[in-house]
């Protein structure tokens, strides 16, 4: 009766308008401002509302007495948040914000395409009128960063492989992906101390460089040439240059890539914060389909056969539809392309560098060559650290004297010795042995078959290779300008046919 009295005095529009009324009279005389986050925004999902709440997790999960807990689909971590209609203090630059997490029921399900959730969901912050002006965009921009770091933290890291044969997924994708577990990092890999603390701090460098990026007016972008025997930890390097900046992988196969605007489109549909590798790159170049093509001759670069250079851009790629050329593949790397997205590395490894064509090495393309060489002695110690649980002071000093003294002459890769330490590593003295043993055998063996460098030879060989490489007639000028000669060498084929 009650309620039907006061329907009919105080009808519902006449409320509305009294409750708007003593809301512009509070509004008014208060000194704090309101905003609203809404978790839809009309049919769309508010991008802030997930930021926020992401956000907070960070904070709430220490603080908070009641909270909600969620876990993502493709995530390894779980999500604090703030609890339904509870609130929070949170500080920036010296001020103090409320958060409220405000839940609602929805009245009426209204019209939509798309159903929408029965409860509305929204954050509420307020700050004091004073500080509106000082905090609130550096407070949004500083949400929206510390956000994307949650997610990208909690969010699975992905390893990409491009579909077989270009085809594209069910998404339209022609990427494949499976979550990347690969447990390589720079504690575990095995090699100099000092070269690895170079690498760490250039990636360091580089991830934290957008704005020496910006200000130098380069695409912000890292290349990487890893090179050096087989089983000397290429690819795990490449892992744990994936976990320290936890980025994602794309795996490029340049075989399954028919041409040069295939692997533009590949490369158009990687995302930022991620490794692109090219394993053994002077394999993936030489194709055997190159070979094959329709003329018959090598018109395709293959860096074995040097004069077949300028062919490469002469009828292959594009035109010939069925091959990468080597113009393409700089392109990728170094052109206008390789820009569409930002903080990017990329990654070749090779076994022969001296196979490699000099214009692919060339500050820009490559930014650092690193070498992975065979076994020195504090790379084993880490090995010996990792695999049995020894640190030097474990080892009686002759021990390690005569590990020392056979490690550079042995040249075995860290694969190779990892497989012996793990053989036995029940028994750690007997592996040790077993290891000394193998050493000086290989050692034995290398001296016997003259094939002994000096000490660090390798290195000053491969150096020395990548020297010649770089130094080589075939001058990446040379390899630039075959695109330009395009026409010329079409006619000489032509003629020569
Ligand atoms: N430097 C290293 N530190 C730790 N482990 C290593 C290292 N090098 C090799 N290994 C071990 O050997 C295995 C093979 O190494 P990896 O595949 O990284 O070598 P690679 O140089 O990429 O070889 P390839 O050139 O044949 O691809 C790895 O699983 C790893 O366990």
């Amino acid at each position: 009766f009650c309620q039907t009295l006061l329907q009919t005095v105080f009808p519902p529009e006449l409320r509305f308008a009294t409750v708007k009324f003593f809301n512009r009279i509070f509004h008014l005389f208060s000194s704090y401002c309101y905003f609203d986050i809404t978790e839809i925004d009309g049919v769309n999902t508010n991008e802030l509302y997930n930021a926020v709440q992401l956000y907070l997790s960070s904070s709430v999960s220490i603080t908070g007495s009641r909270l909600s807990l969620t876990r993502a689909l493709n995530s390894s971590g779980f999500t604090f948040g703030l609890a339904n209609n509870d609130s929070i203090v949170d500080t920036f630059n010296g001020v103090n914000v409320l958060w409220e997490h405000v839940v609602t029921q929805r009245q009426a399900q209204t019209f939509s395409w798309r159903p929408l959730p029965d409860e509305k969901r929204g954050f509420t912050l307020r700050i004091k009128k004073k500080d509106k002006a000082l905090i609130l965009n550096s407070y949004m921009d500083y949400i929206m960063e510390k956000a994307n770091d949650i997610r990208r933290k909690n969010q699975d890291r992905l390893l990409y492989t491009n579909s077989r044969g270009g085809s594209l997924d069910s998404r339209g994708h022609p990427w494949e992906s499976v979550p990347f577990k690969h447990p390589s990092t720079f504690d575990t890999l095995a090699m100099d101390p000092e070269k690895k603390k170079e690498i760490m701090e250039d990636l360091q460098d580089f991830a934290n460089g957008q704005a020496f990026y910006q200000r130098r007016g380069r695409a912000w972008k890292r290349g990487y040439l890893l090179y050096g025997p087989p089983g000397t930890g290429k690819s795990s390097m490449i892992a744990a240059m994936a976990n320290y900046l936890g980025y994602d992988i794309y795996d490029l196969e340049l075989t399954e890539v028919h041409n040069n605007s295939e692997l533009r489109k590949l490369l158009m549909k990687t995302t930022s914060k991620s490794i692109i590798v090219i394993e053994d790159i002077d394999c993936s170049i030489n194709l055997t389909n190159r070979k094959n093509n329709k003329t018959g001759s090598s018109n395709y670069y293959d860096p074995v056969a040097a004069p077949e250079i300028r062919g490469a851009c002469a009828s292959g790629g594009e035109e010939g539809g069925n091959s990468i050329t080597l113009s393409g593949l700089l392109n990728f790397t170094d052109g206008l392309w390789s820009c569409c997205g930002s903080e990017r590395i990329f990654v070749f490894t090779t076994n022969h560098i001296e196979k490699l064509d000099p214009a692919l090495l060339r500050s820009g393309r490559m930014d650092m060559h690193i070498y992975m060489s065979y076994c020195s002695f504090p790379a084993l110690k880490i090995l010996l650290k990792n695999y049995l649980g020894y640190d030097e002071g474990d080892l009686e000093k002759l021990l390690m004297n005569a590990l020392e003294g056979v490690i550079d002459k042995a040249q075995m890769t860290p694969a190779d010795i990892s497989e012996v330490l793990i053989k036995s590593r029940r028994h750690k003295e007997r592996a040790v042995n077993e290891l000394l043993e193998t050493l000086k055998s290989r050692a034995e063996r290398n001296e016997k078959n003259g094939v002994l460098r000096e000490k660090n030879g390798d290195q000053d060989e491969d150096e020395e290779q990548e020297k010649r490489a770089l130094e080589s007639p075939k001058q990446e000028s040379e390899v630039e300008d075959n695109c330009k000669e395009e026409e010329d060498d079409e006619e000489k084929i032509n003629k020569r046919e």
